[in-house]
């Protein structure tokens, strides 16, 4: 996806199978520069240096750090000891790609990170809405097969697809170990990838898409947790405007519509270690063994070089080489039903990739009471597998338990006056 005559020179090297970009630590803006902070408009906060007491320097109680502003340069009293700069000073925690099974690439923790510790900052480019709702399209008409693009606020995305970190790797859960974060830098808003609970070492990173992600199509969720929505960012604007508001006589309303994709690269989903886990059969994120692990990456300012990786976690959370997950794979006959694909479309059992259509965005509109959605059990049978489709009746139950307590909850709620 790269444009001919781009600047190469920060091009990653990343392990065979991952599609190239761009890397940079700090966003960027189209058409515009980034603010230049007038003197007033500086936030200066009271925190003074005590040597004897390092939480003095701009920890919790700073008053910049209340409002989730990163003190600025020359302007903070604790100086070099300012603690609040996390961002401007890439203080990112060590993370490594890692090779899913049935989720793409994804993101670990390389070393124990602490519950509310700065990980990662999303960047990317920054664009508008309408700019956001155009590359996603041209991407999906391109085949790509992972979306990358995240709400920055109410008009502004962030794009990761062509230039991002390494926070673009990291895949959505349900049940997760991390959330996003917006903080003031430099008087623009930026975006942090922060630790919800302690995690440990090798531990997959993984966060809820739902309210930020711009994915468009219909992606099957593989995150595995008890309580699974099913599919990635069910309630972020993307989704909402590609799947969620069918009109009376809209052909999506129709089951035949519904997008379905076949991928025969794609595993079930492994159930390695359980963590952050209530129930027994919540299986959220992958744990690793890391005394097998190969050459790592870790993020350090500036760093861009990724270093190849040729393993893969089996069911026993060992890594082993990629020939032996190959052969695996070739005789493993089960695919997996998930959208995460070239075309983003679902398939059914092993047949062939349906043909892309074109698809027409709707104007987003609010239509809870009205709304419609496809006949659970007509869309279990779409599934050629006894076991697929047993899951997907099984979690449209409890969506539509969900659904119908939430009604009532409605209905009980005086109207306001
Ligand atoms: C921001 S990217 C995450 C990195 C991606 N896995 C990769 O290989 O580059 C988001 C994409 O990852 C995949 N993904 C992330 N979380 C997933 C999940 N829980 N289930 C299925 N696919 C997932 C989807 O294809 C999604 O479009």
């Amino acid at each position: 996806m790269l444009n001919s005559g781009e600047d190469k020179s920060n091009v990653v090297q990343l392990p065979e199978g991952v599609t190239p970009f761009i890397h940079i630590n700090q966003n960027e803006f189209l058409g515009r520069k980034h603010k230049k902070l007038k003197e007033e408009d500086i936030a200066i906060c009271e925190c003074k240096y005590d040597a004897s007491d390092p939480e003095s320097a701009c920890g919790e109680g700073c008053l910049n750090v209340l409002t989730s502003t990163e003190c600025t340069p020359g302007y903070c009293h604790c100086g070099e000891n300012c603690r609040n700069q996390r961002f401007q000073k890439c203080e990112y925690a060590k993370t490594k790609l890692f090779r899913t099974e049935g989720r793409g690439w994804g993101l670990l923790a390389d070393e124990n990170i602490k519950a509310g510790q700065f990980i990662i900052e999303y960047s990317g480019e920054v664009i508008s809405s309408e700019e956001a709702k155009k590359r996603s399209q041209a991407y999906e008409a391109h085949g790509l097969k992972d979306a990358y693009i995240i709400s920055l606020n109410a008009n502004y995305f962030i794009d990761a697809t062509r230039k991002g970190s390494f926070a673009r790797f990291i895949n959505h859960s349900c049940h997760p170990n991390c959330e996003t974060r917006k903080w003031t830098v430099l008087g623009e808003t930026r975006v942090g990838i922060f630790a919800k609970q302690d995690i440990s070492v090798g531990t997959e990173l993984a966060y809820n898409y739902n309210f930020e992600w711009y994915g468009g199509a219909t992606v099957r969720c593989l995150c595995g947790a008890a309580k699974c929505s099913i599919f990635l960012g069910a309630k972020s604007q993307g989704f909402q405007e590609y799947n969620h508001v069918w009109e009376d006589g809209d052909v999506r309303y129709s089951v035949e519509e519904v997008p379905l994709y076949d991928s025969a690269e794609d595993e079930p989903f492994p159930v390695i270690s359980g963590i952050g886990t209530s129930g027994g059969n919540e299986h959220t994120m992958c744990k690793l063994e890391l005394n097998a692990v190969e050459p790592h990456y870790s993020a350090p300012p500036g760093s861009i070089e990724v270093k190849a990786m040729t393993t893969e976690v089996n069911e026993q959370g060992q890594l082993y080489p990629i020939d032996i997950q190959q052969q695996l794979q070739q005789a493993n006959p089960i695919s997996r039903i998930r959208s995460n694909s070239t075309s983003r479309n679902y398939n059914i059992g092993s047949g062939s990739t349906p043909k892309k259509k074109s698809q027409h965005i709707p104007k987003r509109k609010v239509k809870s009471s009205s709304r419609k959605q496809v006949n659970d059990g007509d869309f279990a049978k779409m599934f050629a597998s006894k076991e697929a489709r047993e899951e997907v009746t099984k979690y449209e139950g409890i969506k539509n338990e969900a659904a119908s307590k939430l009604n009532s909850i409605y209905d009980e709620i005086p109207p306001c006056h």
